[in-house]
């Protein structure tokens, strides 16, 4: 049963072909098991005891994909709310430095994807509200109300250009 201090994080690490240019590609999974199987997200999980947001967005990156990510950067945070059930406090991130050759694991399927073809029908219903501000370089704070399920978002309540400092 989760309880209001249950913390998850979800990591996008992006990359462009050309230096100086804008980020044109995030690296997604497609998930195979767990809350959220079969869509498309960034690699991630719940935080552990003991551990940072931050090291955990590292740690289930490189879990899920093999991909070694640094220069993280918060750029959004989200409670979620299955009925009236607080599942968790989700930060998101985005990692500009990443290492390593993207592998399949038993928990996701990772891939480079263009920012232009993010499959947001193959996605959680909010991602399409938020991850193309985060794309953009720019930050989320929001609540997001779904049925008791979980499958249909109800509601929601977000706020674009906050601060999240070292988080
Ligand atoms: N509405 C939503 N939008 C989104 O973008 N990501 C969501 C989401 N709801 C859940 N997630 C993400 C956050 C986090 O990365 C993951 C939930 O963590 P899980 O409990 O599924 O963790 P895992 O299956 O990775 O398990 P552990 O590895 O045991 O932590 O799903």
């Amino acid at each position: 049963m989760a309880d209001d201090r249950d913390e998850a994080t979800v990591c996008y690490p992006v990359r462009s072909d050309l230096p100086l240019a804008p980020d044109d590609e995030l690296l997604m999974i497609r998930k195979r098991r767990g809350l959220g199987a079969d869509l498309y997200n960034g690699p991630g999980g719940k935080v552990e005891p003991g551990e940072t947001p931050r090291e955990s967005a590292i740690r289930e990156t490189r879990e899920e994909t093999g991909l070694d990510v640094s220069d993280l950067t918060k750029r959004a945070e989200f409670d979620f709310f299955f009925g009236d059930e607080h599942i968790f406090l989700c930060h998101v991130y985005v990692a500009r430095e990443v290492a390593g050759t993207p592998q399949t694991t038993p928990e996701a399927v990772p891939e480079w994807r263009p920012r232009e073809s993010v499959p947001y029908d193959e996605m959680w219903p909010d991602d399409e509200l938020w991850l193309p501000q985060v794309l953009d370089g720019g930050t989320v704070r929001a609540t997001f109300h779904f049925d008791d399920g979980g499958d249909e978002l109800l509601d929601h309540e977000l706020r674009e250009g906050v601060e999240f400092g070292e988080q």
